[in-house]
């Protein structure tokens, strides 16, 4: 998989090169391409931001910097394939586990990195007439730049591509594979500050640790994001699920 950022802070980007996804980069899984978007100014302040039409308290980002800078970057590749453009925003669709498993089948992503009040929404209109442009949310609040949310895209993405995470199965096991939220986990010590582990898990039973584990799932599905169990649909919720 090709990713490519484009932000006026580079150097934000750089935890992407450490640790795990450090080495898909090394194994050649992945290849991250950084740019910086001062790269496309000509004057000498390198203006990439500009006041609001209609007034308004911030800035908007240019869009010429980010027309030029994305027709240098999300040139069709060898076989005329352009990448999938998206752009972190607070106004944008909820990025989940769905949309990290549809971003894990794509051979290109690039990611543009908003500042300030935002871009010029003239780029995102006229990038969508050669590319499909996400405009996609982490989150229900407002960060000051795209950056983290690209960090927290790549990083949901990638733990997904074959050959990233040492241990494939627990991507499959992972919160949310199966609509639900993961119960509680235990390891050794048994006893622990006066605090045992729940007897089932100890049993051998693996039928019943499966039930308890499942139980323990939907419970704390059910008081933390009750909203979950309404997308689940009829035929995941067995009769003994359904009389908890
Ligand atoms: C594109 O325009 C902007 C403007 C302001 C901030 C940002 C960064 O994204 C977020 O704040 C965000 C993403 N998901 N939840 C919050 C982008």
């Amino acid at each position: 998989m090709r990713i490519d950022v484009l932000t006026i802070f580079p150097e934000y980007l750089e935890p992407l090169r450490a640790a795990l996804l450090g080495k898909a980069i090394d194994k050649k899984l992945i290849s991250v391409d950084v740019h910086d978007l001062r790269d496309y100014t000509h004057d000498v302040h390198k203006a990439v931001d500009d006041s609001p039409y209609g007034g308004g308290p911030g800035m908007v980002m240019k869009p010429q910097v980010w027309g030029e800078a994305l027709d240098d970057v999300c040139k069709p590749d060898a076989d005329g394939t352009l990448p999938r453009l998206i752009v972190p925003t607070p106004a944008g669709q909820p990025f989940t586990q769905e949309t990290a498993r549809e971003y894990a089948r794509l051979p290109w992503l690039a990611f543009a990195c908003g500042r300030y009040e935002g871009i010029d929404q003239r780029v995102v209109d006229d990038a969508a007439g050669r590319m499909q442009v996400d405009e996609v949310s982490i989150g229900d609040y407002v960060l000051v730049g795209g950056e983290v949310a690209v960090l927290v895209m790549v990083e949901a993405v990638a733990r997904l591509l074959p050959g990233v995470l040492g241990n494939p199965a627990s991507a499959e096991q992972d919160s949310f594979s199966d609509g639900l939220l993961e119960g509680p986990s235990y390891t050794r010590p048994e006893l622990w500050r006066g605090l045992a582990v729940p007897d089932v898990l100890r049993s051998g039973n693996h039928k019943l640790i499966d039930r308890w584990r499942r139980d323990q799932a939907l419970e704390r599905t059910f008081a933390r994001r009750p909203e979950l169990l309404d997308r689940l649909a009829d035929d995941q919720l067995d009769k003994h699920d359904r009389a908890l």
